[in-house]
């Protein structure tokens, strides 16, 4: 469960104090909630405040009861964050060793953090390639291998920033049927109106503001109407 009690973002002074997201209230409980909206309308900023990489200036962003501000450790660890390019958190020479370093924090023993990570590889149809190099895996592997690395720490929530942009169709389905396939919420921020679609909720952000809130359907809709598409 999301909460945000009048949470806004704004630049500081000295970088000009722009607004990037006005005082916004919602409570996000559904399985799936997209965010949609064009280029800069302030969707990733709204993403990145649910795990406190971006603080709010004024407000609260809650989850799970946890208040983000104050409690920043534990919401980064319920709440696991996908980013666009999977190359921002995919930093371990092979599959197994990137997977098995999201639980160096919550498994002390080496072997069980191995058995652990194969576990989470074969959920994704992936430990075929456990110790293969990551270098080496397609765009759709890589940001699927990411998605194991963010699920390895048993987030409650999962947060995924445009996942499927940098990916070919296949791909877009591969990890678009793992995203849906989570028991986890899920918070999807997409320029892809036919997977927003699918979601049970969706937020549509321009100009730094929640412009709509609704039904997916519905608030896809709203957005292509709003472009004039
Ligand atoms: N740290 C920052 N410093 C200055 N400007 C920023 C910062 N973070 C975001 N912005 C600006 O805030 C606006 C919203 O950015 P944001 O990344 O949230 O947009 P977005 O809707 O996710 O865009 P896109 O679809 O292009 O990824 C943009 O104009 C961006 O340049």
């Amino acid at each position: 469960m999301i909460e945000l009690d009048a949470a806004s973002v704004a630049l500081p002074e000295d970088e000009g104090g722009r607004v990037l997201l006005s005082p916004t209230s919602l409570t996000l409980a559904e399985r799936r909630v997209a965010i949609i909206g064009g280029n800069g309308s302030g969707k990733s900023t709204l993403a990145r405040l649910l795990n406190g990489l971006v603080t709010a200036t004024s407000g609260r962003v809650v989850v799970d009861g946890l208040d983000v501000a104050r409690k920043g450790k534990e919401v980064r660890r319920r709440v696991g964050f996908c980013f666009t390019d999977p190359a921002a958190q995919l930093v371990m020479p092979t599959c197994v060793e990137d997977v098995e370093l999201s639980l160096r924090r919550t498994v002390r023993s080496a072997s069980e953090r191995h058995a652990r990570a194969m576990e989470v590889l074969a959920r994704f149809g992936l430990e075929g390639l456990a110790s293969q190099s990551v270098h080496t895996l397609s765009g759709g592997q890589r940001q699927l291998l990411a998605l194991a690395g963010v699920l390895a720490a048993e987030p409650s929530i999962v947060v995924a920033d445009e996942p499927t942009t940098l990916l070919d169709l296949a791909n877009t389905r591969l990890v678009a049927d793992a995203l849906f396939g989570l028991s986890q919420q899920l918070v999807l921020v997409t320029h892809d109106l036919t997977l927003a679609a699918q979601c049970d909720r969706a937020l549509v952000v321009a100009d730094g503001a929640v412009t709509f809130d609704g039904p997916a359907p519905d608030a896809v809709a709203h957005y292509t109407q709003s472009v004039g598409a």
